[in-house]
């Protein structure tokens, strides 16, 4: 395999005393899309925390690129090429949606000053160009999350993190995602990460999964060579 684009090694994490990720070893080559499963509370959410840089390592290392990122902010972390999409969308309330993904645009660093939102975000998402001047707190769940899609697209990441982006989401928008999210993977060779608990989309788009439990990943395989319903069997989901 060339240089893993994401090379995370004996990772370990948790709140407090209480540890929740154990010895995760995971490697994404350039231009994979990997979906996280597993059930509620296996710690899918922590380790996308812990990549983004929220969340600190207790063990372990976490490489980009080749560059080891482990002790970086999460401000840093951004720079360095990780946009993050979380669970919840977190957008801006009070900010517009052309405000929000103009604050997406600080992970190019100095570039940011000079830089415009690209025309390609309003190409995949047009709904936002309609309401761009609309503040995001009156926005729809499914606007909101096309904004935070849109938001990390804005800084140009090598590695798009994705935490349950069809959580309370209507069918057709759902269908929009997966159009977008397989139009950065082809035409712009991004490198996905996305938790989900919905096997149905991700098989669609995703090229590798891993499944967790009790905060072990205790399975990984290739999509094509597995179906969905199959490995939610294997793996209790
Ligand atoms: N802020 C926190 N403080 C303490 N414990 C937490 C915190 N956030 C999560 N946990 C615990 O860590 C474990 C893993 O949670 P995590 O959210 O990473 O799981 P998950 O697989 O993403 O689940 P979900 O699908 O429900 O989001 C759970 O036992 C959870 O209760």
């Amino acid at each position: 395999m060339s240089t893993p684009l994401l090379e995370i090694t004996g990772l370990g994490a948790g709140y407090g005393q209480s540890r929740v990720l154990w010895d995760i070893d995971l490697a994404l080559a350039p231009g994979e899309v990997l979906a996280l499963i597993g059930r509620n509370g296996v710690g899918k959410t922590t380790l996308l925390s812990a990549i983004a840089g929220s969340r600190p390592l207790s063990a372990g290392t976490l490489r980009l690129g080749g560059e080891d990122i482990t002790t970086l902010s999460p401000h840093r972390r951004a720079r360095a090429g990780i946009g993050l999409v979380p669970q919840g969308r977190h957008v801006f309330p009070q900010l517009s949606v052309m405000e929000n993904l103009q604050a997406g645009l600080s992970a190019l660093g100095p570039r940011a000053r000079q830089a415009k939102v690209p025309q390609h975000i309003f190409d995949l998402f047009p709904k936002l160009w309609d309401i761009r001047d609309r503040a995001a707190g009156f926005l729809s769940g499914g606007e909101q999350q096309q904004l935070a899609i849109g938001r990390a697209l804005a800084g140009e990441p090598r590695l798009l993190l994705l935490d349950e982006p069809t959580e309370g989401i209507q069918p057709n928008v759902v269908q929009q995602i997966e159009q977008a999210l397989t139009h950065v993977r082809r035409e712009l060779g991004m490198t996905i990460l996305v938790v989900e608990q919905y096997l149905d989309f991700v098989w669609r788009f995703a090229t590798r999964y891993a499944a967790m439990q009790n905060g072990r990943i205790v399975r990984t395989g290739s999509i094509a060579g597995e179906s969905a319903a199959d490995v939610a069997h294997l793996v209790h989901i």
